[in-house]
């Protein structure tokens, strides 16, 4: 949108002058007010009758009457507006309008003015001037007593810092809408971008900030270039866009404008690899790209998100105050948002949030399985229950969502009941399970809820199954839900412990220096995975450097937890439940908690098939034995 600069002060304080030579360095029209004086005004001052408001209000109308010709370029007005009052006059909803005060003292101006009309010059109206004079509180003040080459210096910098956007936001969608609002919401203006479809995707932006009335100080693009060059220096970037080949596509089209020391922050679900790969590419050209890891949802993304940056100290110094405005606040008023490590690691932190979070959506649906379909309880009575368990220790985001769930209905039918039980991903679980085994991290419950993921989506031959063994799901009567609770947390507890200790392997993998305790905390608001759990998580974690299950307030915790689990474990199991996160969390924990395994079976049978050798108990060395020799 084009600004109409009003440059404004007392007479003889340069206003032509300077006027003029803004407008040339702007390549914008110059206007003088006096021009827009009807024939009774000018009669008055021709006479030196001062003229009065009522002379002035219709002068100042036919000023802002000529702004429909002005809208499309700009326009420097040179206007004494000495009152607060013209200047709210000369200022309309539809257009930029701002003030470039003059400032200069009563000698000053007195003396350029004596020296300008050498003949005459009554200081008398001067100080009517200063007089009326009301300083600007807002707008451009610039020291009129400078040479004029420093004044327009003056004014253009500040112009530039005026006009220029803090931060620029690409990809308009479920989340980049919700976060361009919460930024707005937090007094940052910003410039947004979305692509440009002919036909199909058009003035996305300037559609966005018509519709949301807090984006009302937000520009809006089309152009690549006009966005970029909108953004204050060194620029700052932020991507919502779909993780994978549209995040190089936008890099690609955002790189012949950037310039050294600029930052793009991706914010998407990108694959850690990927993200590793973009910051060693940007470095090379002298752009900073930083992995920014996002959770919260639509509903976060506005409110408050949980944000897990990755990348170097410097940079994130630099987008700090950004970030850290919009986040969600912890319990002491923190900010959810640290950051995590370095390189890629933000990206690899959110992604195994979403493993967590795979895991803890698939306990709950084995609690509704064993509940509903096995145990014939009601879904209104299973609500009741998850609602009780959520004033507890069991509390979380996720559980409290499922209560909702369980009680909508649709013409009258729980909605959930016609819900088709097949469930979609779009990477982050399959993609942290295989990292956590490239870094040999065991990750029992994670891999099993995608499989879980996996397996549902098959439902054809899952309804071909039940036809060909037609093996009924047996009744569990009198659930015990206390001690099922009991289950629930012990897995969900395991399942935190497999989480972190992926994080503590990748941190030592890496060289990430990830600082467990701390995300921790920024998990505790604003994501998806926030729960009592991950508060008490919090201090679990501050210096503990080991495996959340060996912690000595964890361990009398499972000691009663695991009877629990197993019992669920062994009755559901036995009824023909399917509950792959329950019975991983149980196996994980037997294993953990056994010091001799039966994997001396399986070293046997590796050298056996393949020479493959093995360790032994009893010495050291490396052994390899002819099986089929017998001693
Ligand atoms: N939804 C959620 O709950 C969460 C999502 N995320 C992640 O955030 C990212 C965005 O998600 P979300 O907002 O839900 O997705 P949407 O599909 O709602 O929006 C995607 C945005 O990316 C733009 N885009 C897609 N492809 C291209 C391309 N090739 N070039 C330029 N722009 C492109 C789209 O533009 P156009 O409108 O023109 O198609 C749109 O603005 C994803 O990585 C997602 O995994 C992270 C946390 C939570
Ligand atoms: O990142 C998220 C929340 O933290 C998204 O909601 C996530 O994309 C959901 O993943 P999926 O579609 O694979 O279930």
């Amino acid at each position: 949108m084009a600004t109409i600069y009003i440059v404004m002060g007392v007479s003889g304080v340069g206003k032509t002058t300077l006027g003029k030579a803004l407008a040339k360095r702007l390549i914008i029209p110059f206007y003088d007010a006096d021009d827009f004086h009807s024939q009774e005004n000018k009669a008055k001052m021709a006479a030196g009758i001062p003229l009065q408001d009522q002379d002035r209000w219709p002068w100042l109308d036919s000023i802002v009457a000529q702004y429909p010709l002005w809208k499309t370029k700009g326009a420097i007005l040179a206007c004494s507006a000495l009152k607060e009052s013209y200047r709210t006059r000369l200022k309309v909803d539809q257009l930029q309008v701002k003030t470039i005060y003059l400032s200069a003292n009563f000698s000053f101006v007195a003396q350029r003015l004596a020296a300008r009309k050498a003949h005459f010059f009554n200081p008398d109206l001067l100080q009517s001037q200063f007089d009326t004079l009301e300083t600007p509180k807002s707008g451009i003040v610039c020291d009129a007593t400078l040479p004029k080459e420093a004044i327009v210096k003056h004014i253009m910098n500040a112009i530039q810092r005026d006009q220029a956007s803090p931060l620029g936001l690409i990809g308009l969608g479920v989340m980049g809408k919700s976060l361009a609002r919460n930024f707005a919401n937090h007094d940052i203006p910003l410039s947004l971008y979305n692509r440009h479809v002919p036909g199909m995707e058009e003035e996305v932006a300037l559609q966005c900030i018509r519709t949301y009335p807090e984006l009302k100080d937000c520009k809006g693009f089309d152009d690549m270039e006009l966005f970029v060059n909108s953004l204050a220096l060194p620029r700052k970037i932020f991507l919502m866009v779909n993780a994978g080949p549209a995040v190089d596509a936008v890099i690609d089209s955002l790189l012949p404008y950037l310039t050294e020391g600029d930052m793009i922050m991706d914010g998407g679900n990108s694959h850690y690899l990927d993200t590793e790969r973009r910051v060693k590419d940007l470095q090379d050209k002298g752009i900073h790209f930083v992995g920014v890891g996002v959770s919260g949802g639509e509903e976060g993304a506005l409110k408050g998100p949980s944000i897990m940056p990755g990348g170097t100290t410097e940079a994130y110094h630099q987008v700090a105050p950004f970030l850290e405005a919009i986040a969600a606040k912890d319990a002491q008023g923190n900010a959810c948002c640290a950051k995590v490590g370095s390189g890629g690691s933000g990206h690899f932190v959110k992604m195994i949030h979403n493993g967590i979070e795979y895991a803890e959506m698939q306990l709950i649906a084995e609690m509704y399985d064993i509940l509903h379909f096995h145990g014939k309880i009601s879904l209104t009575e299973i609500a009741d229950r998850f609602d009780e368990w959520n004033k507890g220790e069991t509390n979380s985001y996720l559980l409290e969502i499922s209560v909702i769930i369980l009680q909508k209905t649709e013409d009258g039918q729980p909605l959930i009941d016609v819900i088709l039980d097949k469930a979609q991903q779009k990477g982050t679980g399959s993609w942290s399970t295989t990292a956590a085994l490239q870094i040999g991290a065991p990750f029992d419950t994670i891999a099993q809820a995608v499989l879980a993921r996996i397996i549902s989506s098959q439902k054809e031959q899952r309804l071909k199954g039940q036809q060909l063994y037609n093996i009924k799901r047996e009744e569990i009567k009198n659930i015990d839900t206390t001690i099922l609770q009991k289950a629930y947390q012990t897995a969900r507890m395991i399942n935190h412990a497999i989480g972190f200790e992926t994080l503590r392997k990748a941190s030592a993998h890496y060289q990430w220096d990830l600082q467990l305790s701390e995300i921790a905390r920024i998990w505790t608001n604003g994501c998806i995975i926030r729960s009592k759990t991950m508060e008490r998580l919090i201090e679990i974690l501050d210096g503990f450097d080991d495996n959340i299950l060996f912690h000595e307030s964890v361990i009398p915790q499972l000691i009663k937890g695991n009877v629990a689990l197993k019992h669920i474990v062994q009755h559901a199991l036995g009824a023909g439940a399917a509950i792959p996160v329950l019975s991983a969390s149980l196996s994980y924990f037997n294993a953990m908690i056994q010091g001799d395994s039966s994997a001396n079976m399986i070293q046997a049978q590796r050298d056996f098939f393949g020479a493959h050798t093995y360790e032994r108990k009893d010495k050291e060395g490396v052994f390899h034995t002819d099986w089929e020799v017998s001693q």
